[in-house]
């Protein structure tokens, strides 16, 4: 038990580091993607902290070089998430009578390892495994990683301090308790960061986790649960199982000790999971936590006041990042007229100086999308666009899969604004640009509004008070972050807290305290210190005469 209230060390966003040319960062990841690449690692599931091997193995490549072998996992079964779910239990309450502090103290560590030590093998590991490049790595697998781990300490102790008032002779206190069962985390390909947060917030808040990984992001997932395990992690805290969606779900929407899903990934997904849940509630011992974080159709809105430079830049950075494949990156634009020629020259011009080809050539700014089933998707959308009359293939359009699943960053323009580019979640470097009439910015506003199911991000751009004033309220249920004059990516830990609603998620706030909130079961307790000796009201005494 802890005998003190220890304050935690300061909490501060990790800076990222430059990769310059010759800069000691930059050597030693170049020598980690050289490392990496010259071996074939073994990966097992970890369940109990024990390695766990079966007779299926699955390749892992790179996106960008689908020929070469990174490595194999260990692909599990039904058996393995019960075995995970057994050992989560039995581990439970070890874990949960655990001093906050020393709960607090292995993620301190694991953010340390990952900002240091770890920083170029967490980073490599995602840049071989999910193509990012060097900058989009750094920016999630180490510094947003770190960022997660630290705030999120910061979050539990600033619950734990959320205590109520007392009466005289008395004394209550609000007790943080883990939930009563386990919790699943469902982690999406995108962020490493992403992935490495789910399991950890509920397990901060003294909760046990089966854990399981995008298959497309198995490799980086091995290396936060090397990195976990090494800042003290106790076995069964968190299982790793390398298993399918369905199958890990069968089991585990089955389980009476379900007590919670934290899930990052696509909308769809995401709702036929809610129904089962719901369909089995009377098997559950407590009402299960339902937290999730899904698809985006991320808007760019300039007004005539428009910066065409500022917007230029957005739309590049916003929509091809990571290409395109962060929830948040920009998927439709609505450009006024009058200023359209000239952002549309800005554009193209920054566009022709983008490189595209593998992430170990820190020149590329566009890598691989993730896999052949996005890869074909994409393709089928763009191939469309080319036939469609009611769209043009303004710049990109070109998709080769013969190396690497390599798509060029492209440009749709839209005739009509709810041309299907315009509606749907792509997830790729697709962005669809609707030219409107100056004198129909408010139509267009209502359009953008009702055009998607989505609420995830949105940027505007303008250089007039009152128009920023009214567009920001009149978009106020398009976007859970909302950008004003800025990209609508690249949300940072304890500046934007991030999540969208409509069908865009629970809007919990990842890496928050809102969502932390939703990690614990708080027990109220009152103690007496003088308890009444009688059951009397003092107004039973008898008027006097
Ligand atoms: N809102 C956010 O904060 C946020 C952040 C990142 C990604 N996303 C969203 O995630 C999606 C991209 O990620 P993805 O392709 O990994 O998503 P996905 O939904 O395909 O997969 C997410 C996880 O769910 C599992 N899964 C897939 N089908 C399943 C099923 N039928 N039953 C149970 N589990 C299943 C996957 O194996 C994976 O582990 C996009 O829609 C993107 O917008 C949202
Ligand atoms: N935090 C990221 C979102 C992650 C989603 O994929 C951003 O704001 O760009």
């Amino acid at each position: 038990m802890s005998k003190g209230f220890f304050n935690i060390p300061d909490i501060k966003n990790e800076p990222i580091k430059s990769y310059m040319p010759g800069s000691p960062e930059r050597i030693e990841l170049k020598k980690m993607l050289n490392d990496l690449r010259s071996v074939e690692l073994e990966l097992p599931m970890i369940i109990g902290g024990k390695e766990v091997t079966t007779d299926h193995r699955v390749r892992i490549s790179p996106p960008h070089d689908h020929k070469h072998t990174l490595g194999y996992y260990y692909q599990g079964d039904a058996s393995h998430v019960q075995m995970a779910i057994d050992t989560a239990m039995l581990a439970r309450d070890k874990w949960n009578s655990m001093s906050w502090h020393h709960r607090a103290a292995i993620f301190l560590k694991a953010a340390d390892l990952f900002a240091g030590p770890y920083r170029a093998k967490i980073n490599a590991a995602t840049m071989l495994g999910q193509s990012k490049n060097a900058f989009q790595a750094e920016i999630d697998a180490a510094c947003e990683m770190a960022d997660f781990f630290r705030y999120g300490v910061r979050c539990m102790t600033d619950i734990y301090k959320m205590q109520p008032e007392s009466a005289p002779t008395t004394w209550n206190y609000n007790e943080f308790r883990s939930l009563e069962g386990f919790i699943f985390a469902l982690t999406p390909f995108n962020f490493t960061s992403i992935a490495g947060n789910l399991p950890a917030a509920p397990a901060m808040m003294g909760n046990v986790v089966v854990w399981k990984p995008s298959k497309t992001a198995v490799y980086s997932a091995a290396v936060i649960m090397e990195v976990l395990m090494e800042a003290g992690l106790p076995d069964g805290v968190i299982n790793l199982v390398y298993v399918g969606g369905p199958t890990a779900a069968d089991v585990i929407f089955q389980s009476p000790d379900f007590g919670g899903i934290h899930f990052t990934g696509s909308t769809g997904v995401f709702q036929g999971m809610w129904k089962t849940i719901g369909e089995n509630i009377q098997k559950y011992k407590s009402y299960p936590r339902i937290v999730g974080e899904t698809g985006g159709k991320d808007f760019i809105f300039a007004d005539p006041t428009a910066d065409p430079q500022a917007v230029a830049i957005a739309m590049l950075r916003g929509a091809f990042e990571y290409q395109g494949q962060k929830c948040s990156a920009a998927s439709r634009a609505y450009i006024p007229r009058s200023i359209w020629d000239d952002v549309c020259t800005r554009f193209g011009n920054e566009l022709a100086t983008v490189k595209m080809g593998p992430p170990e050539d820190f020149t590329n700014f566009i890598n691989a999308v993730i896999d052949e089933s996005s890869f074909d998707k994409l393709a089928g959308f763009i191939e469309q666009a080319k036939k469609d009359a009611d769209a043009e293939v303004l710049f990109g359009g070109k998709c080769d899969k013969s190396v690497g699943y390599f798509i060029e960053p492209t440009v749709i323009l839209a005739k009509k604004p709810d041309y299907i580019t315009m509606v749907e979640e792509l997830f790729g470097p697709v962005l669809t640009i609707f030219v409107y009439e100056d004198e129909d910015l408010d139509l267009t506003l209502k359009i953008l509004d009702k055009t998607s199911i989505y609420a995830l991000t949105g940027a505007i751009f303008s250089q007039d008070r009152y128009n920023i004033e009214r567009i920001t309220k009149r978009l106020e249920n398009a976007a859970g972050n909302f950008y004003i004059n800025d990209k609508p990516t690249g949300a940072t830990v304890g500046q934007q807290p991030f999540g969208g609603a409509r069908g865009s998620g629970t809007n919990d706030k990842a890496g928050s305290i809102f969502n932390f909130l939703r990690w614990t079961s708080i027990r109220t307790i009152k103690e007496n210190f003088v308890s009444p000796k009688s059951y009397t009201y003092p107004n039973f005494a008898p008027d006097k005469e």
